[in-house]
Order: structure tokens, then sequence, then C-alpha cells
């Protein structure tokens, strides 16, 4: 569709796809701070698919549903939004954007972050860009090096034909000018000179090396960083759409991606431009028609390129999808050993790789048939390159319209510009690589928390502890699980909620933590609704204890640690003697130094619960979450870990989630929930006098203990 301008609402069309649409918008070029809001503003409105707002191009690229929206209509809402982020919102965060550089005036580095996005992937340069604002870093000190280095490697071929021309013919007139006429002298000279070139090129091809390497690791660290940031900002809800795999594939497949492709891509692409224009200057001062002859298969090469690069682009996204799913299978594998062993599916897992390998393995050499293709082909046309000006120069030598030193310095640059103009493949793979990991990473730093902040602080000391559930509803998606529920529970009561399995229990602790929102109603906290709270004090306030609580591959004092790092030895122990774990410290060679392996393996589930305990025993928080704590432990220790509940319930309010009903008693309140909805509430004997849901689970529980003390 042709493009069409419209500086009316500060918008420029450049490109529309159905569907798809990039608009100029220079009013958030070279804004970041001011393109990030416009994109949170977009996205998620009615019929936007997909929003990047990319403030190193001033540019707006948007995937929009033509349903429910024209292309008109996609770049109204843009400008409107734009006008509606308010005034003093807008010149607040242009004031942050150009206070940033210095003097509010466009700097050269984004002008070449510009021109760089323009010209190559407009999401790997802005990742970059964004990466070097945050590492304070710029690639300029890597690019001098490069350039110095490139530089004395034109010269040194230069140098050894100027000292062919003085051995094989009669001096070098231009230093004989200059009162050298010896050929020993000028030989003295130029060979001085190369050696010194030759010197110094080595001690510039170090430095060259490792600026680029310390460049890219700096950009990778900070890519690492923003991520990591980025994900620890997302609410459950959006992180459970990925798994573990692909979340850990972002640091360890695409950010390290785009660190090879900065130590690899920039500086060679760089040595090539630079060695191609300072050879074809030389070559066009000695002979303007050697060097045209020597262009004459470029247009060739280039189109040879364009087409690779457009197949290796498809082979290259295939063969990184099968290396995931490849991966995934791999770290499911490892990590669920024990149940690939238990079911005996070894061989079942092997043949499900094998053919996920033969698949890859027949993808990577479609695409390395098709590289080594385009290798051959573009070699052919360069040598045909280097024999055309080859053989004319020769002729021109022969008939004197070149002297021996043109055709030596002639015959010394053809291969210099002419192998520049090849073995581009690798870095073109890399550039691949780097830009489909950088499309990957833009896809999920685009990715909005569901869940915001609230603005209003709290005291965890400050904290009653009174708990009310108003009407709450809520659904994963548009299933509901709870159901209109209400439920106040006094500060420092002991509340129970049991049911069937499925029936929502461990959601209402999801929504107490905010780990998701409510649908409907609302859940407050001291009589303030939990979505005023700052996040961090209402997760401060809740210690939750729970079957798969995770524990680090740390020792046991650490683990428990965690739970308040700033805890003395002494808290540390005490609290871990008020969760019972004395008597399975003292069995472990090392104490508390004891290192627990991954997730605690090394523990039984009654060990691990045990440290859980005591690492919120020492958070010490006003409200206090006991989530099917004891139903994988034997009588003593259950017995034990109710001993600990015990102790930490006495002075807070208590939530205690439980299928053993023999667990929640002593509650002060049992809820029963059926279905997200509370059926029956009350204490145990009330509810054992009703003759209900919970009387009914109490005879079943009982019977079966009663049947296993008979078998026992
Ligand atoms: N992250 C999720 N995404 C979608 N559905 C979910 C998610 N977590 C839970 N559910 C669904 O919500 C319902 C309630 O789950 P919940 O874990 O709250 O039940 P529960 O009463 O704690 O069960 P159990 O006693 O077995 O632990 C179930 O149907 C479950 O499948």
């Amino acid at each position: 569709m042709a493009a069409f301008r419209s500086h009316s609402n500060g918008l420029i069309l450049r490109s529309a796809l159905p569907g798809r649409a990039r608009w100029d918008m220079p009013a958030l070029f070279r804004k970041p701070l001011l393109a990030e809001a416009l994109q949170d503003a977009l996205v998620g409105l009615p019929g936007f698919l997909r929003v990047r707002v990319a403030s190193v191009t001033g540019r707006v690229l948007v995937y929009y549903d033509q349903t429910q929206l024209t292309l008109t209509q996609a770049g109204t809402v843009i400008a409107d939004t734009f006008a509606g982020l308010g005034k003093n919102i807008v010149k607040t965060l242009l004031d942050r954007d150009t206070s940033a550089p210095g003097d509010g005036t466009v700097g050269p580095t984004t002008r070449i972050h510009q021109l760089l996005g323009r010209t190559f992937d407009a999401d790997l340069v802005e990742l970059i860009a964004a990466a070097e604002r945050e590492a304070e870093t710029t690639f300029y000190k890597p690019l001098a090096n490069s350039t110095g280095h490139t530089a004395l490697r034109v010269f040194n071929p230069l140098a050894i034909g100027l000292m062919m021309s003085v051995a094989l013919s009669g001096g070098f007139p231009p230093l004989a000018a200059l009162g050298l006429t010896s050929k020993y002298a000028q030989m003295a000279v130029f060979g001085g000179t190369f050696l010194l070139g030759k010197t110094l090129e080595s001690v510039l091809e170090d430095r060259k090396s490792s600026s680029w390497n310390d460049y890219a690791v700096m950009v990778e660290q900070a890519l690492r960083l923003k991520t990591f940031r980025h994900l620890h900002s997302l609410d459950m809800g959006t992180l459970s759409e990925h798994s573990s795999d692909q979340l850990m594939n972002f640091f360890h497949g695409d950010i390290a991606k785009i660190r090879g492709f900065l130590q690899y891509t920039p500086p060679t692409m760089w040595d090539k431009a630079l060695n191609i224009i300072a050879g074809g200057t030389i070559m066009m001062v000695v002979s303007p028609i050697a060097l045209l002859l020597a262009l004459i298969p470029l247009p060739l090469l280039v189109q040879l390129s364009k087409k690779h690069q457009a197949e290796a682009g498809e082979n290259f996204e295939k063969v990184a999808a099968e290396i995931e799913d490849l991966n995934r299978v791999l770290s499911a594998n490892m990590g669920g050993m024990a149940t690939v062993k238990s079911f005996a599916a070894e061989a079942r897992e092997i043949a499900s790789l094998q053919a996920l390998a033969q698949q890859l393995r027949e993808s990577e050499s479609v695409a390395a048939h098709e590289n080594s293709r385009f290798n051959a082909l573009s070699t052919y046309t360069l040598t045909m390159g280097i024999c055309m000006p080859l053989v004319y120069s020769c002729f021109a030598l022969m008939s004197g319209s070149m002297s021996m030193v043109g055709f030596l310095i002639q015959t010394s640059m053809i291969p210099v510009v002419l192998t520049s103009a090849t073995g581009l493949e690798q870095a073109n793979y890399q550039y691949q690589d780097a830009k489909y990991a950088a499309k990957r990473l833009h896809a999920l730093l685009a990715l909005q928390a569901k869940i915001h902040d609230g603005h209003r602080a709290l005291e965890a000391r400050g904290i009653g502890g009174e708990l009310v559930f108003e009407n709450v509803t809520f659904g994963y998606d548009d299933t509901p699980v709870l159901r209109d529920i209400s439920l106040t529970i006094p500060a420092n009561q002991t509340y129970a909620v049991v049911g069937t399995t499925g029936s929502g229990k461990s959601t209402l602790i999801k929504l107490l933590q905010r780990f998701y929102d409510v649908d409907g109603g609302r859940i407050t906290l001291d009589g303030v609704d939990l979505r005023e709270l700052h996040l961090k004090n209402l997760r401060e306030a809740v210690g939750l204890v729970s079957q798969d609580t995770y524990l680090f591959n740390a020792t046991i004092y650490e683990n428990v640690l965690y739970g308040r790092p700033d805890a003395t030895r002494e808290e540390v122990l005490a609290a871990c003697e008020a969760a019972e774990m004395a008597s399975f410290v003292a069995e472990e060679p090392l104490g508390y130094d004891t290192v627990i392996g991954e997730r605690g393996q090394r523990l039984s589930g009654g060990q691990r619960q045990r440290i859980s305990i005591a690492r919120t025993i020492l958070k010490n928080p006003p409200i206090f979450i006991l989530d099917e704590a004891t139903s994988a432990v034997d009588n003593k220790t259950e017995a034990a870990i109710q001993r600990s509940v015990n102790r930490i319930a006495a002075n807070r309010t208590t939530i205690i989630i439980a299928h053993r009903l023999s667990s929640v008693i002593h509650a002060d309140q049992i809820n029963v929930l059926e279905e997200g909805r509370f059926v029956e509430s009350g204490s145990h004997d009330a509810l054992l006098a009703r003759d209900g849901v919970y009387a009914h689970l109490w005879r079943l529980q009982t019977e079966a203990r009663q049947l296993e003390s008979e078998v026992g």
C-alpha cells in the first residue's frame, strides 16, 4: 500500500500492510521515557494487538485487529493517546529524556543509532542502544581501535608493493624528488615503515579485540539486568504463560547471541568496509579502469547475497525453533529423571529426542548446503573480479601505460578490496541470529505487568492484620474459580479453609498476595484495599509456608536466613529451634552448614517444610499462611509442625489451608470451600454438630486413620 503523509496529527505513515502499520513520530525521537509512556498507554487498547514505540528511530509499529480498527482509526487513536498523556506528564518526561545527554540536542551517538536503526533491524539496534545507555558505554572506542588497525592493514601491503617496486624498478620517484635517490635508502625507509606498521598493527589488533569484547560483555550484562528486572516486574499470570525453560532461554540463548553478534559482526563489517574504501581509493588513484573492472561482479554478488539472506533467514528461524524444542525436551528430562525412570520411559524419551534431533539435523543440513552453495558462488564471482583487473594491469604494464610501481600497488590492493567483499556469511549468520533473539527479547520486554503497584505505604509493625474478602469473584480465564465469596478474618485469629481439590483454596492465597487481582469485589487489610497498598509492603506483611516453597541450593542456615537477610546468627538459630529443626540438623555431618541440594532435594518433605517454617518465623510477618504444609508428612512430623505453627499463630492473623482436618481442629473458624463458594463456617465442634460437608469429610478421614492404625 502506498505510504501517505499526515503531519496534522504528528504522525507520518511509513508503511502499511493489512493489520500492520509503521509511523514516524518525530516527537518521540530520542525520548525513551516518552516512548515508553506512549507504548504503555497503547498496549491493551481495543484492537491493538502489539505495539512497539522506538525512541531510537522515532517510530511507532502497530499490529492491529482489522475487524475493530481501520488504518486511519489506528493512527488517530495513537495521536489522541499521545495528546491524552497530559501536558504535565509529557513535559516531565521530555525534561528527563533530554536531560540525560546534557544539553537536549541530538548527539552523534543518537544520530548513529537512528541511522543504524533504519539500516539494520530496528529491534536489535534499539535493544543495544538501551543497553549502552544503561551500561554507560558506547562503541566509539572499539570502533577507533578497529579503524586504526584496518588502516595499518591496508598500509602494510602497500608498503610491500612499494618495496618491491623499489627492488624491481629504478626506485620510487616521489622519494627521489625529496632527495632520497639511493634505492637502498628508499628500501630502508619502506622496510622500517613496514616493520613499524606491523608492530603497531599487532598492538592495535589486541586492543581492537579486547575493546570489542569489553563492549559486547557490558551490553550483555546491561541486557541481562534489564531483562531480569523486567521479569521481576511481571505478575504471576503473565509469567505463567512462559515455561521456565523459555525464560532461561532469554538469558542463555538470546542475550548470549546478541553478545556473540557484537563481538564478531560489527568489527568484521567495519574492517571490511574500511578495507574496501581505503583499498578502492588507492586503486582509483592508480588506475580507475582496473577498479571498475574489479567492481563488475559486484551487482551479481549483491543479488546473490540478497537471495541468500532471504533463504538463510528462513532456514535460520526453523533451526532456532527446533533447537528450542530439543532443549526443552532435554531440560524436562534432566529435571524429571526420577519420573522417567519410575515409568520405565527411557526408551520413549530417547526415541522422542532422536526424532527431534533428526529433524534438526535435516534442517541444519539444508541451511549448511545453502551456505556452502552461496560461498562457492560468491568465491567464483570474486575470482572473476580479481582476474579481470589483473589481466588489464598486465597489459597496461606491457604497453607502458602503467608504471611498475603502479602495477605492484594495484596487484597488492586487488585482493585487499575483493576479499573484503567476501566472507560475510559468518557475519550475516550472527546478524540473523541476533535479529531473531532481539525480536524475542522485544516481545518479552513489551509485556506489561497486569498488577500495578499501589501508593499507600504500610509499615509491617503498624499492621493490625484484619483481612476481609468482600464479594470476591475471580477466574484465571473465563471460567470462574471463586464466586462472590465474603469472609472476615479478625486480627490475630486463626482461620482455616478446607475443601475438595480444585475448590479454589490456593487461589484465595494467591489473591491475598496479589499474584493476581480480583475480577470483582475487593480484599482489604486493616480496611485498605490491597490494590492501594505498596506491593512490597503487602508481600513483606505476608509469610507463606507451602508445599512447594522454593529452597535454594545453599546451606540450611542460608536458606533460613533468606527470610530476613539482616538477622543475626542467634535470631536464625532461635527461628530454627521454634521450627523444631534441631533433631534432623544434628544428624547432618555439617549441621546448619549442610548444603541441601537443588530445591532442597537432599532433604525429606517434612524437613523442607520445617526450614520453610523457620524462614517464615524469622521473617516475623503479621499475617501467616500455611498452605497444605502437613499433607505429605508422617504423624510425628505433623505434630512437630503443628507445635511450630501454634507458636507462630499465637500473635498474628493466620490462615491454614489443609486437606488433613486434624491439623485445623483448633482453628478459631473453619470455612468449607466448595466450587468457589463458602458452604459452611464455624468451629470444629459446631461444624460436627451441623453434620454437613465438614462432618462428612471428618468421618471419612477418621475412619481412614483408624484403618491405617489397625493395619499398622
Ligand atoms: N495458574 C492457573 N491457571 C489456570 N487455572 C488455574 C491456575 N491455577 C489454578 N487453576 C485452576 O483453578 C482452580 C482452583 O485451583 P486451586 O489451586 O485454587 O485449588 P485448591 O482448592 O487449592 O486445590 P488443591 O486442594 O488441589 O490444591 C482449579 O480448577 C485449577 O485447575
